[in-house]
């Protein structure tokens, strides 16, 4: 199995999740997605760094979602070289518009060429800056109940504070999705059992999290066991 994708799933059994991927993700990603996804792996083997992006599957899951919705104005917290970003702009319709956030322009625009080349560049505005400091700025901009879906996958430990922000963004019957909510499994091990500094500094706000958004009387939700763990909530 190459690396990328054994990455990053919970799926505890390597055959079966070689399954899932040659029989019914990799057939069915679009030519540019590959490329990025490639590129992405490529450049973080080549400087040492985490690949982030989200797994072909769950791109393929959060793709039948938006279209069984009718996305159409999105939210994206969290974009690293843009994978689940033109995965979810090949989803929208023509006119459908992304507003996508990250502190990071230089990993995007690795991805850039990719999302013009597949013609989706219109239909997104990237916005450079802290998640927290640019959502305020999108309710103060009059955008509070206007998305039909907002993707989370910036920093694990702000996830609460994220939650209270895009509540006020999307609109009633509209879906966030926060992502690497199961963390490996890491929720449901005893601490000691947790190996490295990393997964245990960020399983505890996740764990905080996932008993938050179960008491939360603004939304229905449920936890999918797809890549790493993807919430759903549904503003009610
Ligand atoms: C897991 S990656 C996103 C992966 C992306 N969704 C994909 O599928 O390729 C997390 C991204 O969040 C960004 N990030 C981390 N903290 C942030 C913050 N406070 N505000 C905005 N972006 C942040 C990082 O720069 C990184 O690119």
């Amino acid at each position: 199995m190459s690396g990328d994708l054994a990455y990053k799933s919970i799926l505890q059994s390597s055959a079966l999740m070689k399954y899932i991927f040659e029989t019914s993700a990799y057939p069915k990603e679009h030519e540019q997605l590959k490329l990025l996804r490639e590129t992405t792996v490529q450049k973080c083997q080549e400087n040492s760094e985490y690949i982030m992006n989200v797994p072909v599957d769950e791109a393929q899951f959060v793709s039948i979602l938006l279209k069984i919705m009718n996305a159409k104005k999105t939210l994206e917290i969290g974009v690293f070289t843009g994978y689940s970003l033109l995965a979810t702009a090949l989803a929208l319709p023509h006119d459908g518009k992304i507003t996508a956030i990250d502190v990071n322009r230089k990993t995007y625009e690795i991805g850039l060429p990719f999302i013009q080349k597949a013609g989706m560049e219109h239909k997104i505005d990237f916005i450079l800056g802290d998640a927290l400091s640019v959502l305020n700025d999108l309710i103060n901009d009059k955008h509070e109940d206007s998305f039909d879906y907002v993707f989370v996958d910036a920093d694990k430990a702000e996830y609460i504070k994220y939650h209270e922000l895009v509540l006020k963004l999307v609109k009633k019957g509209g879906i966030i999705a926060y992502d690497n909510t199961l963390y490996f499994g890491t929720v449901a091990m005893p601490e000691e059992d947790v190996k490295w500094d990393i997964l245990r500094q960020n399983r505890k706000p996740l764990i905080e999290f996932n008993n938050f958004i179960a008491n939360d009387s603004r939304l229905e939700s449920a936890i999918v066991s797809i890549g790493d763990g993807v919430t759903l909530c549904r503003r009610l």
